[in-house]
């Protein structure tokens, strides 16, 4: 059936809407579920269009709520939609607009388990995209942890991206969205920047009011698209660079040396200083001022190291900032006594890599 059949079909039984339904059922929203309606059609449309092409797409979107979106997912020409809502009382209005979708020939789903096997995959080096979408008007409790647990299922290509680079549309608070786009240099600049500009071309597609939801939130919104790269710039498995970044990013006003001394054993400063030298970074730069490329030699570097020296740096964790502070208060004894310690001291690295840098230089 055409697209434009499909949208005459989808016209025949008439939803009532959205504000009526829920009035209806005497929905009112759960705040402990993040529970913010958009009601308003024409930004629901325009929510909708940021996933272009739909056309004869399987879209699976979290948290339908009472289904604005995914009306609006089906006028654009999804061909189904596979949705998940934790709150049942949902389930009439999802059933309303099942049989409108039917009477359409398109088909809306609540449970994934029964996902037919299609034709729906694209190759992950071509330009090409699958015809699966990955979209939400996301709860804003759960919208971190679910978009850190999606970039790795990218990086590994497990989960949807199985199937190829298929895109994801959603929406997060505005302030977050903003650290997600960060370039370098700039405050919002953080950990979920290089996680997510490494594997995916990020884009900001427009802000909504957080007057325009009901109930209002406190807080504007951003819908971002994402499209995961044909080749990550970080071409190494995500747990490591996940654990160099967490650790660059642990104190995000201070020096590089600062935050990263935690990522080596106290007795193996001089890894730390071959990976500055060797990548030719600065320990003395904040972590917000180094771009994609360099965190891509960063992790490079830990990561032959992790392979050089055994599963145990990789596995090393640092106990807590106690257990530091009581390790340099020794170690500051252990000075005192006038006994030669090797641990990392800011200025002992800076000095030692500023050395080996150029020493690896002349060399
Ligand atoms: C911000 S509302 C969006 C509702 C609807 N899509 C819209 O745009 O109006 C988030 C929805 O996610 C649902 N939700 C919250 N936690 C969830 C979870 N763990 N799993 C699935 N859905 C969840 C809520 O019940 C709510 O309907």
């Amino acid at each position: 059936m055409s697209v434009s059949t499909v949208k005459s079909a989808i016209r025949l039984p008439p939803l009532p809407s959205l504000a009526d339904l829920l009035r209806m059922l005497d929905l009112r929203a759960r705040r402990q579920l993040s529970q913010n309606f958009l009601l308003e059609p024409r930004l629901l449309n325009k929510l909708a269009k940021a996933a272009k092409p739909l056309a004869g797409c399987h879209v699976l979107e979290i948290g339908c709520g009472p289904g604005g979106f995914t009306r609006e997912l089906f006028r654009e020409g999804a061909q189904r939609v596979v949705g998940v809502e934790l709150d049942r009382r949902f389930q009439p209005c999802l059933e309303n607009l099942q049989d409108c979708v039917r009477a359409a020939d398109r088909d809306l789903e609540t449970d994934c388990s029964h996902q037919r096997e299609q034709d729906l995959s694209a190759d992950w080096h071509s330009q090409q995209l699958p015809k699966i979408r990955l979209v939400g008007n996301l709860p804003f409790n759960i919208s971190t942890p679910l978009l850190m647990t999606w970039l790795q299922d990218i990086a590994e290509r497990r989960s949807v991206w199985q199937h190829g680079r298929v895109p994801l549309v959603l929406t997060f608070q505005k302030e977050f969205a903003d650290r997600l786009l960060a370039d370098t240099w700039t405050r919002s600049r953080g950990r979920p920047s290089i996680l997510t500009q490494y594997l995916c071309e990020a884009r900001r597609c427009f802000d909504i009011s957080g007057r325009a939801f009901l109930p209002q939130a406190k807080v504007d919104v951003t819908v971002v698209r994402l499209v995961p790269l044909r080749q990550p710039l970080i071409p190494v498995p995500y747990p490591y660079v996940n654990k160099l970044v967490k650790h660059a990013f642990a104190f995000p006003n201070k020096s590089l040396v600062a935050c990263m001394e935690t990522l080596f054993p106290p007795d193996r400063c001089d890894l730390l200083i071959r990976l500055f030298a060797e990548t030719g970074t600065q320990p003395q730069c904040t972590p917000r001022e180094l771009s994609i490329a360099q965190f891509s030699d960063l992790c490079q570097a830990y990561h032959r190291m992790c392979q050089t020296e055994g599963s145990e740096l990789f596995d090393f964790t640092y106990i807590g900032k106690e257990d530091l502070w009581r390790t340099r208060k020794s170690v500051q004894r252990k000075v005192l006594n006038g006994l030669t310690v090797n641990y990392f001291t800011v200025a002992n690295i800076v000095n030692k890599t500023r050395l080996a840098q150029q020493a690896n230089q002349s060399g």
